[in-house]
């Protein structure tokens, strides 16, 4: 019997666009424009916008405005708002923003911790227990975030061994559900089921999310292999935006537009309108004039083009 047969009925398809796609950029994104392509999200329908990282404006100066962000965003009933905060000092503007979902995020790799967040992996728990229960006390979501799960730019080699273990530290937080993260793109299906197994001995696979970086063109792969353990939660990045400032070399995530013709090809439901994020791609990249990292983003803007009689436009 075919393995696609086994897979989750319904994905949440997590939009870190905003956030991890922006914060790498050069030039300085206008507050209006991360608001307008916030909006344009939601209203696709995707449920989960990651809008903000309040985190030291002196490490990423992109998520500078942040709280700006926040303020400006036509709020759409039932999508998360969701935002990185490291520490007690970034809670307090989280909470004073309105986010509903706050995201603290570590490695696991030391090295990889140093250069991000400037600690350790136990120093970082132990700086996100106040934030953990301030999240609790304010009703307001928990994620945790592992970043170089499948490779580290500095480390090299990560053992799903040590994955498991900030897992466990995470859930020991009360995370709602925690996301594997690929930051450097580098894990293939197979090493991805093995981390997803080794994760899901400390912590539902229900609840765990699968976050690729598609550097060497794994993602897709990657997602499939995910889904077949029962992962049904991905994110991805409208036109593929992105890169890790402390990750030099990685590209950005998988694309939206790219996971949501997979998913919806396997008859997966997701909520979200595939032909919305797609017109949220195009204007992302004309606004910050970058090519369109998505396959099927290009694909389908230039089918529409075909249709309507116009010359296919090469972005
Ligand atoms: C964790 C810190 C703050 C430690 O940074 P630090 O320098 O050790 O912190 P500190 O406590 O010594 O404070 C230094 C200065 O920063 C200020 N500060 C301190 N905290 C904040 C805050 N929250 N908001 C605003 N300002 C803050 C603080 O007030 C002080 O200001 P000063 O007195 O010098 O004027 C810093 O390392 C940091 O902000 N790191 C964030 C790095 C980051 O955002 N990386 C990208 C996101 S992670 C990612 O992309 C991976 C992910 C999630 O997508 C998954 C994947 O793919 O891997």
């Amino acid at each position: 019997m075919s393995t696609l047969n086994h897979l989750p009925k319904f994905v949440e398809v997590v939009e870190v666009g905003p956030r991890d796609g922006l914060q790498n950029e050069a030039n300085p994104v206008p507050v209006a424009v991360k608001v307008d392509l916030i909006d344009r999200l939601s209203a696709a329908g995707l449920p989960n916008v990651e809008a903000a990282a309040f985190v030291s404006p002196k490490w990423v100066p992109q998520m500078a405005g942040s709280s700006e962000v926040m303020a400006g965003i036509r709020r759409r009933p039932g999508t998360v708002y969701s935002a990185l905060v490291p520490n007690m000092k970034g809670m307090e503007a989280a909470l004073a923003a309105g986010v509903g979902e706050v995201v603290v995020f570590s490695a696991a790799s030391e090295a990889f911790a140093q250069k991000n967040i400037n600690c350790s992996i136990a120093e970082s728990i132990e700086r996100f227990r106040p934030v953990a229960e301030a999240a609790k006390s304010a009703g307001v979501k928990l994620r945790g975030s592992i970043s170089v799960a499948l490779g580290c730019p500095y480390q090299g080699a990560v053992e799903p061994s040590a994955v498991a273990e900030v897992v466990r530290r995470m859930a020991d937080l009360g995370c709602d559900c925690i996301d594997i993260a690929d930051t450097i793109g580098v894990g293939t299906p197979g090493a991805v089921q093995a981390v997803f197994e080794a994760s899901a001995a400390a912590f539902p696979m229900d609840k765990l999310a699968g976050h690729f970086h598609d550097t060497y063109g794994q993602a897709l792969a990657n997602i499939l292999a995910a889904l077949q353990m029962g992962v049904a939660s991905f994110h991805s990045s409208v036109a593929g935006l992105g890169g890790c400032p402390y990750a030099k070399g990685a590209t950005g995530n998988v694309a939206t537009e790219d996971v949501l013709y997979l998913l919806h090809g396997l008859g997966i439901d997701t909520g979200v309108n595939l032909r919305a994020v797609v017109e949220a791609g195009d204007f992302i990249t004309r606004a910050i004039n970058r090519p369109n990292n998505s396959r099927a983003g290009k694909a389908l803007l230039a089918k529409w083009a075909a249709e309507q009689g116009e010359p296919a436009c090469a972005a």
